[in-house]
């Protein structure tokens, strides 16, 4: 069989990032050492984690016992994780990125990502909310402080590369104008019906790669509402399936791949793993690409609305 050659995303930095990768939120215990396990015979070589997922024990298990079988090294792997926002202040960041080593049983991590702008009560609840019940309590950590810390982590060898998530362009730019190591992604909800074509520009002009979260539209995050548009059910979307002879969700991770943008689709169901990673033998024509364009539609599915009053909130006035 002939082995999928995935496609590298360059960092400013002089490194490479594979374009695709497995996505891990919301893959349960019990199933996600196996997705990874699965994934990685298939041929994924780059593993999307977070802390907040409390996953990473199991998905290090999956990649423990790949690397125990032979089928391959640490070093052909690239796995980034994320520093929860109850971690920004800056005497928690290493600690945190250590727990995240010793779950994913790792010794260094290829990127690791401030997961939001926003930073929560610090303290054992990573999601500590307020007495209304709707709303996170605040951290006073300002990320302009907790981005040194980053730096240092790439200094102590503990860390390849660091980089931002779901920051807005101001956002970036503060970090930018303090960074002596520069973040080399934003890493940013992106599909059809969310282009995010200002924060992806000027990731361009700043050589930052986009890397593209719930790609297929998220279809199970548990806030879906039965109303929601379902973009994987999207007519536009399954016409071209149908034109292409390939799945939907092929079409719309080829899309993101197309646009320049790594991407990191989740699945835990194995044939899923595999067909989404059958991406790289088609390409979608000029034509098509603007008519999956044609869908935004401003549909953001991931607004971290428990965090809406935050100072630091990179969505609700939009920058
Ligand atoms: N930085 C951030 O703030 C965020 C980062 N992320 C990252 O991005 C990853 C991907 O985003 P996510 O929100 O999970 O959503 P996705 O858009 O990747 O969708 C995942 C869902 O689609 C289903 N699915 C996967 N493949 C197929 C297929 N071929 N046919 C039909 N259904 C399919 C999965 O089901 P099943 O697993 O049952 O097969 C799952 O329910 C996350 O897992 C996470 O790693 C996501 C959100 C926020
Ligand atoms: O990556 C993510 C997935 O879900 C979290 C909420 O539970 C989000 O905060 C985050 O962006």
């Amino acid at each position: 069989m002939a082995c999928t050659v995935v496609p590298n995303a360059i960092f400013k930095n002089g490194n490479s990032i594979p374009m695709f990768g497995l996505g891990t939120w919301n893959s349960p215990p019990g199933q996600v050492a196996q997705a990874v396990k699965d994934a990685i015979d298939v041929g994924y070589r780059h593993i999307d984690c977070a802390h907040v997922y409390q996953n990473e024990h199991e998905v290090g298990e999956g990649i423990a016992a790949k690397i125990a079988e032979g089928v391959v090294k640490r070093e052909d792997l690239f796995v980034t994780s994320k520093l929860w926002n109850t971690f920004h202040r800056p005497d928690l960041v290493e600690g945190a990125c250590r727990t995240t080593l010793k779950n994913l049983q790792l010794d260094y991590l290829d990127l690791y990502l401030i997961h939001w702008p926003v930073g929560y009560k610090e303290g054992p609840e990573l999601f500590p909310m307020g007495p209304d019940g709707k709303t996170f309590i605040f951290s006073d950590a300002d990320y302009v402080d907790t981005w040194p810390e980053m730096e240092k982590l790439v200094d102590a060898g503990l860390v390849r590369n660091i980089g931002l998530s779901n920051f807005n362009t101001k956002q970036i730019q503060r970090v930018l104008d303090i960074a002596r190591i520069v973040p080399v992604t934003n890493q940013i909800e992106c599909h059809p019906y969310l282009h995010q074509s200002k924060i992806t520009s000027y990731c361009a002009t700043k050589g930052i790669i986009v890397t593209a979260y719930s790609p297929l539209g998220s279809p199970a995050r548990p806030w879906v509402k039965a109303d929601d548009p379902v973009l994987m059910d999207d007519a536009a979307v399954g016409q071209l399936a149908k034109k292409y002879g390939k799945t939907t969700a092929q079409i719309l991770i080829r899309y993101q791949i197309q646009l320049g943008h790594v991407v990191i689709p989740k699945s835990v169901t194995k044939e899923r793993i595999a067909s989404n990673f059958d991406v790289f033998s088609f390409q979608l024509d000029d034509e098509d690409m603007k008519v999956l364009a044609g869908l935004e539609r401003n549909g953001r599915i991931c607004p971290e609305s428990s965090a809406f009053g935050h100072p630091h909130h990179p969505f609700e006035k939009e920058e």
